[in-house]
């Protein structure tokens, strides 16, 4: 047998027909499903008069419209957002499919519930209407962000059509230092692709230090993936894969684990497989960083300056000029001066139990900035549920931070939570286009443990000069 990568195994067990032309009918094993991309699919299926085809493997949770403060139950102001939830809480009852509703527990950001309720396993086929789908890749399976068409296909069919994807391999060596993070190594990654460097590839991150990253920093790479332009992202599961999946609700168990586990140990790439494009990082070299412009590839290391549009060359000297007149920095100036308004930490990409606790540990017997707005989104209840069991509420709160309920919040702006124009914020999210986060707010990404220490300095910090 020739070698494969992870990528191509997982594949190879999940297509059901593949045409001429090398179009692939792949078999889903899990469907994620959200309010915003889902409402035409179903109504599609009704007016088809079609059932959901495998309502077992579908699971669904509003996050992107819902409010975050603790008076939520009063209901959604904003009508468009209200009609979503209110379309989704219809549909799984129609159709019967799992169901995290807004009063759940359990309820939080999807990319956060899947892997928390054992949904997402190593091996398999995992979409979702949500780009970020990628962030199950940690688990080695392969995770695609597919299109409301496509959400309607897979709810009918359990099956998508796919074109495979090129394998490209992203190792990064050696051992990460102090102070920095899966963050700032996923930030790193797309700086040097790039935002379009992934494009037609899947992207199988190894190396020693990815492999001493926790699950939770697993995730937070995956979940960068698409910035960088890739298919999906995928991890290797080892054993820190299957200690996270013991147990899980909707894990396997008994006999069916252990049959389960003869296959996951088989889900690696093999030694001489091969990759289309390779690139390497030492950890060593990895730095924290924040992003200066209005792209995730718009990053430096914390200890940089404002970098001028002559430091670029072709169409991103014009980019950059822009990116600086939106974000209004100056160049040349040191991005610790970097003032800021806001902190915002959560979302798909840190808003899990590892990134409180790295929160905490630089906020604790601290106080924010007087004047600062500043709130910990967590991804799901059941993270909120045991940050506050460990007592990292508490920190947040006597540090001046508001401590909200589960949902997508302020990573983009389609619930209460917002930037106002001119507004600045540090944030933990993974996008910081324009209006992202509000029309005219401006986003600066970074770790959990970056965004901390502005809370308290009021300025982009090295968190180094906290620990
Ligand atoms: C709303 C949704 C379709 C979108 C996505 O696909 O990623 C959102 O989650 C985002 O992060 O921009
Ligand atoms: S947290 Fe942000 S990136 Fe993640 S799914 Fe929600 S909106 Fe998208």
């Amino acid at each position: 047998m020739s070698p494969k990568t992870l990528y191509d195994k997982i594949w190879d067990a999940h297509v059901a027909h593949e045409a001429e032309d090398g179009t692939c009918l792949l078999y889903i094993d899990r469907h994620l499903v959200h309010e915003v991309t889902s409402p035409q699919a179903f109504e599609g299926l009704r007016m088809s008069d079609r059932p959901v085809r495998a309502p077992d493997k579908t699971i669904a949770v509003p996050d992107h419209n819902v409010p975050t403060t603790l008076d939520r139950e009063n209901g959604i102001e904003n009508e468009e957002s209200r009609i979503q939830v209110e379309a989704l809480d219809k549909n799984a009852k129609d159709f019967g499919i799992h169901y995290y509703p807004v009063s759940d527990v359990r309820q939080g950001i999807v990319h956060i519930v899947g892997p928390e309720q054992g949904w997402t396993l190593p091996g398999m086929t995992v979409v979702c209407g949500d780009s970020h789908t990628a962030t199950h890749g940690a688990f080695g399976a392969l995770a695609h962000g597919i299109g409301t068409s496509e959400v309607e296909h897979v709810l009918a069919t359990q099956t998508l059509i796919q074109k495979k994807s090129k394998n490209m391999k992203v190792e990064i060596t050696g051992r990460l230092r102090p102070g920095v993070t899966a963050k700032d190594i996923t930030l790193s990654v797309i700086g040097v692709t790039g935002t379009a460097g992934g494009t037609g590839y899947v992207i199988e991150y190894c190396g020693e230090a990815i492999r001493d990253l926790s699950m939770e920093g697993r995730m937070t790479v995956c979940n960068m993936a698409i910035e960088g332009g890739a298919r999906a992202g995928l991890i290797a599961p080892d054993q820190t894969t299957f200690d996270y999946c013991k147990g899980r609700p909707h894990a396997p168990k008994g006999a069916q684990w252990e049959a389960a586990m003869e296959w996951w140990k088989t889900l690696h790439s093999d030694d001489d497989a091969h990759w289309d494009k390779v690139i390497t990082l030492k950890g060593e070299d990895i730095a924290p960083v924040v992003t200066w412009g209005t792209s995730p590839e718009d990053v430096l290391p914390i200890t940089a300056n404002v970098p001028a549009p002559e430091d670029f060359k072709g169409g991103k000297i014009e980019a950059a000029r822009r990116a600086l007149d939106y974000m209004g920095l100056t160049a040349g100036m040191p991005l610790s001066e970097v003032k800021i308004d806001t902190v915002f930490i959560g979302s798909c990409t840190n808003g899990r139990i590892e990134d409180l606790r790295a929160a905490a540990e630089i906020l604790k017997g601290k106080k924010i900035k007087d004047g600062l707005r500043a709130m910990i989104v967590p991804g799901s209840g059941l993270v909120r549920a045991q940050a506050e069991e460990e007592g990292l509420a508490q920190i947040f709160t006597d540090a001046g931070f508001e401590w909200r309920l589960a949902g997508c919040s302020m990573c983009l702006a389609m619930n209460p939570d917002q930037l106002s124009p001119g507004e600045r914020c540090a944030a933990t999210s993974n996008r910081n286009f324009e209006g992202r986060q509000g029309r005219g707010g401006r986003t600066h990404l970074m770790s959990p443990a970056m965004a901390a220490a502005a809370a308290i300095t009021g300025h982009l910090t090295d968190v180094r000069e906290l620990m």
